[in-house]
């Protein structure tokens, strides 16, 4: 749809311009949980996230909220797209500046091809811009960052302060399903152990991996599970896919449209496309909590191909915030009863 057709939505016009998700491809059934209805402490939807955080560990949650704090949230996210291709222009020579992984840090730059994406050796096909949440909220020394970046150090705040509440209501709510040990209980459930004042390896990532020759061998960000509690996550071209457990089943593609036979093959064995949803953000679950949920919550596998269809012609952006417990939290189970072990993925 042109521009001019509809009434102006930030949150439309983010993937106006771009092609549209394929419709023949199969995508992984995530539910859409209402943000609205959560902050409403609406039960049926308190239940419906509890058995999305059991089951799969991944849900597109919609932003549309009666407070306007969900479209604020887009508002932010919607600039911040914007920056991020900005500084990923930059010179390359410009961005390594950035780079610290010599120093053992995690922040900042991470160049084209630096991770290694399988057993084989095979490098990445993106690059990385992480900012850490103690640094933009002053709980650490600040990093070296570019001026394209470091002007907007308050826009970064208010992402991390939105982003970080959508993961203590995630976690609140998760606290209250689960059989949690009187103490942990006591001392504020599971939201206590990720707060916002005190140091964590929280972040925001910047990802951006341009378009692909089309074949199967180019798979941008390996298969791989999140490390921290929960992660939320923002992208308007396909190309993430979740491996999906025996017990779900994909959607199949409306279009009876042959796919191509990479994307054929790249959905084998379980693997299936998430569609992005305008208005929605993706929310993930980490290992972080299977830890403390002594294995009842679920971090699914997930990874990063090229987008399929026309959309893969595009470069790809996606925006990230890690939520991670606290630097002092030992990572063990809080529940009561024995741990559920390890589940097939
Ligand atoms: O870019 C995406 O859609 C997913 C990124 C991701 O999984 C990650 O950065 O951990
Ligand atoms: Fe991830």
């Amino acid at each position: 749809m042109p521009h001019s057709e509809h009434t102006s939505s930030p949150i439309a016009d983010a993937f106006v311009d771009l092609p549209s998700f394929p419709d023949n491809v199969p995508t992984a059934p995530l539910l859409r949980i209402s943000l609205a209805k959560l902050l409403q402490n609406d039960v049926d939807e308190q239940e419906r996230c509890w058995r999305a955080c059991c089951e799969l560990g991944f849900f597109y949650l919609d932003l549309n909220t009666d407070d306007g704090s969900g479209e604020a949230l887009l508002q932010n996210v919607e600039q911040l797209f914007e920056i991020m291709k900005g500084f990923f222009e930059l010179p390359v020579e410009e961005k390594t500046k950035y780079d610290f992984a010599d120093q053992g840090s995690y922040f900042g730059y991470k160049g084209y091809g630096k991770g290694i994406v399988d057993g084989k050796g095979t490098r990445d096909k993106n690059e990385f811009y992480n900012i850490s949440k103690d640094d933009i909220l002053n709980l650490s020394e600040q990093l070296p960052c570019p001026d394209t970046l470091n002007q907007h150090r308050p826009l970064f705040e208010s992402y991390i302060r939105s982003s970080h509440s959508l993961c203590m209501l995630i976690t609140s709510l998760l606290s209250s399903h689960l059989p949690l040990k009187p103490e942990t209980r006591n001392s504020g459930g599971l939201e206590s152990l990720h707060s916002l004042s005190t140091t964590s390896g929280d972040q925001i990532r910047f990802v951006k991996a341009p378009p692909q020759p089309h074949s199967s061998a180019s798979v941008a960000l390996g298969e791989h599970t999140d490390f921290g509690s929960v992660t939320i996550l923002f992208n308007r071209l396909g190309g993430l896919q979740v491996r999906l457990p025996p017990s779900i089943t994909p959607t199949p593609p409306s279009s009876s449209e042959p796919c191509s036979a990479v994307e054929k093959n790249l959905c084998q064995d379980g693997w299936t496309y998430v569609r992005p949803l305008p208005g929605h953000c993706i929310v993930n679950l980490g290992d972080a909590l299977v830890k403390f949920s002594g294995g009842r919550l679920r971090s699914n596998i997930h990874r990063v191909v090229p987008p399929p269809g026309e959309q893969g012609k595009c470069e790809r952006y996606s925006l990230v915030y890690f939520c991670r417990p606290g630097d002092d939290v030992v990572l063990r189970a809080l529940v009561e009863g024995r741990g559920m072990g390890k589940r097939e993925v």
